[in-house]
């Protein structure tokens, strides 16, 4: 039931029981006025019967004082006297008329009454004729003929009147308590009731306090959510979009590029930086960083030094107390380590890299969540990025070496001829063959064949420029293709090339193999070949000649005639 509805019926029941009391309080308030007539009745009643007395005692006392003194106004205080004990005995009769015993009494007094007139108007006519002896009847008594009757009879009607006057009093009296019962009783329920109403609209008030309360708590938790709404709505359309750059690059460079561009924006506010393990994996390094670091760091470490690769997962915990620190942050995370992240960047459930935040203050659950989310994106491009590199490091290198394989070599050979010919520059490949490797292979293993191959590898890197294409053409055979260089300078360059070779001090497993040599075949575009079959097959030819004329020596291609 509604506050309403309880008020109506609340106010109901108190019309009801405030009517109710007042029907009864009028019948009592009738009842108390009734009783109170009664009382004043009788008391009306008693005064003229104790005017009656005191008319028949002036009466006597009148007479005697004109008998006795001849006092002339003494007949008239007679006279007044017989008149107003006539009138109270009228005025008796009248006001006992609905009493049985008082009525036969008055009858009784209205007879006594009319003896004592009769006996005082004889002495009063004797004492107009004769004083003295009306004077003679006053001193025998005459005048009291009848008094004694009379006055038991006004004392009988005196006693009967005061018993109904006590009878009518206490009438009263209970008349007068009942309605002061009635009237407490109102007042306690009209006050009760009100009191009740007053609960009700006081609980009501107050329930209406706790509603409107919860309504602005709700009210305020909703702007707080579309707030982080719209944060969200605004971080994700930001993740859309660097995940979408992500997908575009075809590089690790371009990726960090990307995240370099995206990640201050999407985590505003923090500093940061992306750093991955290196490939030797003893290193963490920084591939890039952006803002004023709140908390001091390490830009090299080792991986154990941050917690979040150690446990593949965010560090510090959301919520969770901190006691550890990661190693590559400085002190001062101790004092403030709510203020910095470490998210994971894994592949395949291995850690490769961190992405890492610090904040000036603590970091919220928005930025946490915005980490958490580009630390993911970051992960899913650099690991797609990372397999592509390895697949097309695969596709064109060679795995003992290093170097780029043949089919690399076949692809650009080709183009940088094109080149060369467009920039009429000068081009020169150099075929080169290990001497008698057949038979270190055979006298030191094939392993130690291996080393020698690997070793030449390094070499052959380590001496040519970084515009040059190395590649190993195949077995124990290799082909540096020299950019912008003529006969002359490939002479040179080869000849540096097998200084080089000759001067590697094989070793294998800690055990020194000896010396090796090399024979090198050279043509040069132009005066070789335009074509990549020509130059490959001139400088083949050449090298056969280095061969054939003792090996460990450059021989040129003979010029095309
Ligand atoms: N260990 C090792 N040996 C290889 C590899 N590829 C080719 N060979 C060996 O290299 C040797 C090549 O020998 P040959 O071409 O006959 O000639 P050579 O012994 O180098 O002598 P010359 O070229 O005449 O100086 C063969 O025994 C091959 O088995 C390789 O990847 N590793």
């Amino acid at each position: 039931m509604d506050l309403r509805a309880r008020l109506a019926l609340l106010f109901l029941a108190a019309g009801l029981l405030l009517g109710l009391s007042n029907v009864l309080l009028y019948r009592s308030n009738d009842r108390l006025v009734e009783d109170m007539r009664w009382v004043m009745h009788s008391h009306l009643v008693r005064k003229e019967i104790g005017a009656v007395e005191l008319a028949a005692h002036d009466m006597s006392a009148s007479m005697r004082d004109l008998v006795l003194t001849r006092r002339e106004n003494a007949v008239n205080e007679y006279v007044d006297a017989r008149e107003r004990m006539h009138v109270s005995v009228e005025r008796v009769k009248q006001l006992v008329a609905d009493h049985r015993a008082q009525g036969d009494n008055v009858q009784k007094l209205i007879a006594l009454a009319a003896t004592r007139r009769e006996t005082m108007d004889r002495l009063l006519h004797t004492q107009q004729r004769d004083p003295a002896a009306a004077l003679s009847l006053i001193n025998q008594g005459s005048d009291r003929e009848g008094i004694a009757d009379f006055t038991a009879l006004i004392q009988a009607m005196h006693e009967i009147e005061g018993n109904l006057l006590g009878e009518r009093e206490s009438a009263t009296r209970a008349s007068v308590a009942r309605t002061q019962l009635l009237l407490v009783v109102a007042a306690v329920t009209a006050i009760a009731l009100l009191g009740l109403c007053l609960i009700l609209v006081w609980r009501e008030q107050r329930r209406r306090q706790i509603t409107e309360a919860s309504l602005r708590e709700a009210a305020i938790a909703l702007e707080a959510a579309l707030t982080e709404s719209r944060g969200l709505s605004s971080a994700l359309r930001q993740l859309g979009e660097m995940a979408e750059m992500l997908q575009s690059c075809q590089s690790i460079s371009e990726a960090y590029a990307v995240a370099r561009a995206t990640l201050p924006a999407l985590l505003g506010g923090s500093a940061g930086t992306v750093q991955t393990i290196n490939a030797s994996q003893n290193l963490v390094e920084t591939a890039l960083e952006w803002g004023e670091p709140a908390i001091a760091r390490e830009t090299l470490f080792a991986p154990e030094a941050c917690l979040a690769i150690r446990r593949g997962q965010p560090y510090p915990p959301a919520g969770a107390q901190v006691v550890l620190h990661c190693q590559h942050l400085h002190d001062s995370a101790a004092a403030s380590p709510a203020q910095y992240l470490c998210v994971p960047l894994s592949a395949q459930g291995a850690a490769f890299g961190i992405l890492h935040v610090s904040c000036a203050g603590p970091i919220d659950a928005s930025l946490r969540r915005d980490c958490i989310a580009a630390a993911e994106q970051l992960s899913l491009s650099l690991a797609n990025l990372r397999l592509q590199d390895s697949l097309r490091t695969q596709s064109i290198r060679d795995p003992l070496t290093g170097l780029f394989n043949r089919r690399y070599l076949e692809a650009s050979l080709p183009r940088e001829l094109q080149r060369a010919e467009r920039r009429q520059s000068d081009l020169s490949v150099l075929m080169l063959d290990i001497d008698h490797f057949k038979r270190f292979n055979d006298t030191q293993g094939h392993d130690a064949g291996d080393a020698l191959l690997a070793q030449v590898g390094v070499v052959l890197a380590q001496v040519a420029r970084s515009e040059d294409i190395v590649c190993r053409y195949g077995g124990e055979e290799f082909t540096l293709v020299l950019l912008d260089t003529d006969l002359d300078q490939a002479l040179g360059r080869a000849e540096q090339v097998r200084r080089a070779i000759a001067a590697i001090d094989v070793s294998h497993r800690r055990v020194h193999l000896g010396r090796v040599t090399c024979s090198i075949g050279l043509a040069s575009y132009p005066p070789h070949g335009n074509t990549p079959a020509d130059l490959i097959a001139r400088a083949d030819r050449a090298l056969y000649l280095a061969k054939e004329s003792g090996r460990d020596r450059v021989e040129a291609a003979r010029a095309v005639v």
